[in-house]
């Protein structure tokens, strides 16, 4: 059952001419992530080199793709977390930073804090040499062109909130055993300044243990945060209920209780996975024993091998 690695590129609804090329991104992701972990890489490896590929995809909102805030300017967040030791690192707010989730890793490795934030996050990242790179290059014309039309007086901002996700995340377990996650997003569309979601967040954003199993959420920060979904999905494992049992109940609760929609990708130590959601989409793939899973739809689960590269 091992090596696995379980990718998603957002929960909500992903308009028809994106779904395609969301569906493709999360392919080449798993497909990343799966070949570290087939030459015997680490899951920290796997999932952060997963997550790089989908940050460096326009198609999603992390890294370059990111949404908008309210100014029109990109702040991003993002989260690692290591299974064997607990560690995690994680950044938030961050501006010219091309891979948040690979500064989220140096925080983990080269600080003593879990979290660094906005610019005392990009001084962190200057002191190790991480490139800056322009704001601009991160803006992409939908991004802009989204902002713009939430700036209208009609816009519906709840409805394009839950409309167009696009954070993305990875799971992975390692033929060692050991068990990481991490999680990239530029946030919620049109968000106040300084808005810090549930991504950096431990628990919320992410939570990953080599006793029990990693979580990577999207969705609803807001509604994440409140009831710690990624903490309450392992929570569910740890009482005995399977990957798929415990993220149906964890995101039940989220949305009974405080009207969240989002999803969630799960590994446990076994390598058991599964992908669920309880918007109307989440673009996932899970690549496990040669074969690569993926979807976008409820009840979907295409199966092709994983070397074939379409
Ligand atoms: N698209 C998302 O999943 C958004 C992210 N969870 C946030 O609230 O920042």
């Amino acid at each position: 059952m091992l090596p696995v690695v379980v990718v998603h590129g957002g929960a909500g609804h992903i308009p028809k001419e994106r779904a395609e090329l969301s569906t493709i991104g999360v392919k080449e992701a798993a497909r990343t992530g799966y070949a570290i972990l087939q030459k015997g890489g680490s899951a920290m490896d796997a999932v952060v080199e997963a997550v790089t590929s989908m940050e460096n995809n326009p198609r999603f909102n992390a890294g370059r793709g990111s949404v908008l805030n309210m100014k029109g300017e990109i702040e991003m967040d993002a989260i690692v977390m290591d299974g064997k030791s607990l560690a995690s690192g994680a950044v938030s707010a961050v501006r010219s930073v091309a891979n948040p989730v690979q500064l989220a890793r140096l925080v983990m490795e080269k600080t003593n804090h879990l979290c660094l934030t906005a610019e005392g996050a990009s001084k962190f990242a200057r002191s190790m040499g991480v490139p800056e790179v322009p704001e601009e290059s991160l803006i992409t014309d939908y991004a802009k062109m989204r902002w713009k039309k939430n700036l209208d007086p009609d816009a519906n901002p709840v409805e394009c909130q839950m409309g167009k996700m696009g954070t993305v995340g990875a799971v992975a377990v390692d033929i060692d055993g050991n068990i990481a996650c991490a999680t990239s997003t530029g946030g919620m569309i049109n968000k106040m300044e300084g808005r810090v979601g549930d991504t950096p967040c431990v628990g919320c954003g992410g939570y990953a243990d080599n006793k029990i199993g990693a979580v990577s959420p999207t969705g609803h920060g807001e509604a994440i945060m409140k009831v710690t979904l990624s903490r309450l999905v392992l929570f569910h494992m740890e009482q005995g209920k399977t990957p798929e049992e415990a993220s149906d109940l964890a995101l039940a609760y989220m949305k009974e209780r405080v009207e969240g929609l989002g999803g969630v990708v799960v590994v446990d130590p076994k390598g058991t996975w599964a992908a669920r959601f309880s918007s109307l989409q989440m673009s996932w793939a899970a690549a496990q024993q040669g074969e690569l899973h993926f979807g976008l739809y409820h009840g979907e689960d295409f199966v092709e091998p994983v070397q074939e590269h379409t």
